[in-house]
């Protein structure tokens, strides 16, 4: 009964019904305190505990996982000991012990790193990144997402490299029937030949008053075989496109904007406008409308970033709900005009899909690159770790606004990365200016 109550918490708390998942996970520690047998208990305590914290009574969540502590000790079980510090120390945050609640989650998030356990200590890092956020700690909360942003994409990577293997191989299986199309065709561009080179010897031999008809006969040959070498060449550039696409919105996808970058680089130093955008509460908007939903979301936002920007400008599908765009210009005034017609353009008007009209904000961090005023040079991976930082920072600061990076009293990347780690008390100490921007309307901003 124990486990079914637990099963039956997991699931309304996914669905975010806090109250019936609380009151599961309660039935299931009591079962499980009846029948006394630890590994359930522990199970179960934990998940009463991270129920209560969801609630927002700390009080009772520190207790549950002193006691969970307590008991893992007791049997020697690391991870369930982890889970619980982890759980104190995000209760203690929620009572106010802001500093040393986070020393406690970050030493527990580090005996998970230590494990290997790469994508439970990512999840930790953006629980606390939350959690400190909630309590308006919000350089703790900065510092604690490009934590969570730098383990999970170290998670995405491995599990992309997986995926990546897979679609190489779907892809291997397509070219190679693409290539035995080609092949086919290039047969049949040989026997093309071959049956020109008879017509030639077959006109030779006929020659004397017939060389007039061989030459056209000769022409058409010719003509046949310019025309199927064009076919082959048009069929691999569609080849080559297709895979730098992204199937659902049409846009680049991260291949093409490897090569892509290469073009604006100059030796691996970037120089340009980089946009990160990324709809808020993209979740929410799946779990009220359905995945197709958002599915024409995705789609609907990429036709509206495509229809305010060059052709010669690079949008990218970034990720799930992320999108980045490159420009090839560096005037920082230019980019907070159009960073304020991206917000405007992907709110208004509110998304159709069906009968129902979907509202849609989005957060948006942007810079210009070399980096003003002292023109530091960064590795394209560092410029985009800077943006996806200053875009968290307009997440943090309410969604639906544009945070954009002016100036930097950075001397060199090592000093650009330090202020980076820092960027919210290096914004109020003067040694960063950012340019703040604001979606026009707030129509279904609901925060938390
Ligand atoms: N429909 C659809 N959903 C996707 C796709 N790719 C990713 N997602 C979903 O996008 C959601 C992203 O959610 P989160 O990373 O929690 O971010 P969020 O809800 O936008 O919240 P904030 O970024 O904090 O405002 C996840 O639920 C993914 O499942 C996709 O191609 N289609």
């Amino acid at each position: 009964m124990s486990i079914l109550y637990n099963s039956r918490g997991m699931i309304y708390s996914e669905l975010g019904d806090v109250r019936t998942a609380g009151e599961a996970m309660q039935l299931a520690l009591d079962y499980a305190r009846k029948t006394g047998v630890r590994s359930m208990l522990a199970l179960a305590l934990g998940n009463a505990a991270d129920s209560q914290l969801r609630k927002g009574d700390f009080q009772k969540a520190r207790s549950l996982a002193e006691e969970a502590l307590a008991l893992a000790q007791a049997s020697h079980d690391l991870d369930s000991e982890t889970l619980a510090r982890q759980n104190i120390g995000m209760a203690k945050i929620g009572l106010k012990q802001i500093e040393e609640g986070k020393r406690e989650v970050i030493a527990a998030i580090g005996v998970a790193e230590d494990q290997g356990q790469m994508a439970s200590a990512a999840d930790g890092w953006l629980e606390l990144a939350q959690q400190l956020e909630r309590m308006v700690d919000l350089d703790g909360a900065v510092q604690a997402y490009h934590h969570y942003r730098k383990l999970s994409d170290q998670v995405m990577r491995d599990d992309s490299r997986k995926a990546v293997l897979e679609t190489q191989a779907r892809f291997d299986n397509e070219r190679q029937a693409k290539e035995i199309d080609l092949l086919n065709q290039g047969n049949l561009l040989k026997a093309e030949q071959v049956r020109a080179g008879d017509l030639r010897l077959r006109l030779w031999a006929a020659l004397g008053g017939c060389v007039v008809l061989s030459g056209i006969l000769m022409g058409l040959a010719y003509q046949r075989i310019r025309n199927t070498n064009r076919a082959l060449a048009l069929s691999n550039e569609t080849l080559k496109l297709q895979g730098e696409r992204d199937p659902l919105t049409g846009l680049a996808n991260r291949r093409h904007f490897q090569s892509a970058v290469k073009r604006l680089a100059d030796k691996g130093r970037f120089g340009g406008t980089v946009f990160l955008i990324d709809i808020d509460h993209f979740k929410r908007i799946n779990d009220s409308y359905g995945h197709a939903a958002g599915d024409a979301v995705l789609v609907e936002v990429a036709r509206r970033l495509r229809s305010i920007l060059r052709d010669e400008d690079l949008v990218v599908r970034w990720g799930g709900e992320e999108f980045l765009i490159v420009l090839d210009a560096h005037q920082v005034a230019s980019a907070g005009i159009l960073a304020q017609r991206l917000l405007d353009k992907i709110a208004h008007p509110p998304i159709s899909h069906g009968e129902t009209l979907i509202t849609v904000t989005a957060s948006i961090g942007f810079a210009s690159f070399p980096l003003a005023p002292h023109g530091v040079v960064l590795a394209w991976e560092r410029a985009i770790d800077l943006v996806d930082t200053v875009m968290y920072m307009a997440k943090a600061h309410g969604r639906n606004r544009a945070f954009g990076v002016a100036a930097m009293a950075a001397l060199d990347e090592a000093g650009v990365v330090d202020l980076c780690s820092r960027l919210e008390a290096a914004w109020h100490g003067g040694e960063v200016t950012l340019q703040a921007l604001q979606g026009t309307s707030k129509t279904e901003e609901s925060g938390r």
